[in-house]
């Protein structure tokens, strides 16, 4: 079997008495899509910091691309490759739908470079930025501000900003949440071309992406992993109905 490029093992988190993550063990291999869901508040979100190194593991291991990483900081994860696609509150509204993506590009060199030049005289940061914002659709918008985008543009926009950090993995907190059934739609489909070039990690809601898009889905329910499989798997599995599914479908 091809080796993971993400690999949790006995994962624990928690704060004071509640345990949001509880021994975990989750893995990404290359190409795929592994779908993370559960109710509110099971610890999805938590579980992308830890791996993203927002905030520290209390035990257990990460390993990414061959090796441990729990002891890195998010910066020294970034170099290696592993960061967290952007969220709208991250964007700055003020700068242009290009510029917040050239920022991105120059974040990624800063990391792995050491070194960055000024966003508006770097013609390479600009092209980086257009060549994103091309995959995504959002090309004729590139010259004006984030503030006039729509929210489902702003959506694409994150997406555009993960592109030019060049991740080696994409880990994704619920990027359909707030977009219509057109932009679900169009992003479904670029996500699915998207595998070949890093495999996702993809917290998500809406389980008609879910089913459409995972090769795995892992269930997460009060921090552990109920159950994991493929959408038929996990479909008619009746803890996970009991425990979320029914939710929607009752
Ligand atoms: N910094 C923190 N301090 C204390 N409790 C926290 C902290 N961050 C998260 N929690 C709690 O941990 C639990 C898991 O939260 P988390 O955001 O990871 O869940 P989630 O599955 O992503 O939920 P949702 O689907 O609603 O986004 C929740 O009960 C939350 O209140």
């Amino acid at each position: 079997m091809t080796e993971p490029v993400l690999a949790l093992s006995g994962l624990n988190k928690s704060f004071g008495a509640l345990k949001v993550t509880d021994d975990v063990d989750l893995d990404l291999r290359p190409g795929e899509i592994h779908a993370l869901i559960g109710p509110n508040g099971a610890g999805k979100s938590s579980l992308i910091k830890l791996v993203a190194g927002e905030m520290p593991a209390d035990s257990g291991e990460i390993r990414f691309a061959g090796r441990e990483i729990s002891g890195l900081d998010q910066v020294a994860r970034a170099r290696l490759g592993l960061t967290r696609t952007f969220q709208v509150s991250s964007l700055i509204p003020e700068f242009s739908v290009r510029g917040n993506v050239a920022l991105a590009a120059q974040a990624r060199r800063r990391s792995v470079f050491g070194f960055v030049r000024q966003v508006a005289m770097d013609p390479d940061l600009t092209g980086e930025a257009m060549e994103a914002l091309e995959r995504v659709g959002l090309q004729e918008r590139a010259g004006i501000r984030v503030s006039e985008l729509s929210h489902g543009e702003k959506r694409l926009l994150e997406i555009a900003m993960a592109l030019a950090m060049r991740p080696r993995i994409f880990l994704m907190d619920e990027p359909m949440a707030g977009l219509g059934q057109e932009g679900s739609a169009r992003l479904i489909g670029f996500l699915d071309k998207l595998r070949t070039q890093a495999p996702i990690l993809l917290i998500e809601h809406d389980m008609d992406a879910v089913f459409k898009l995972a090769d795995r889905i892992s269930v997460l329910v009060a921090g552990r992993i109920i159950a994991r499989g493929n959408a038929d798997e996990i479909r008619n599995n009746p803890d996970v109905r009991a425990a979320y599914l029914g939710e929607d479908e009752a």
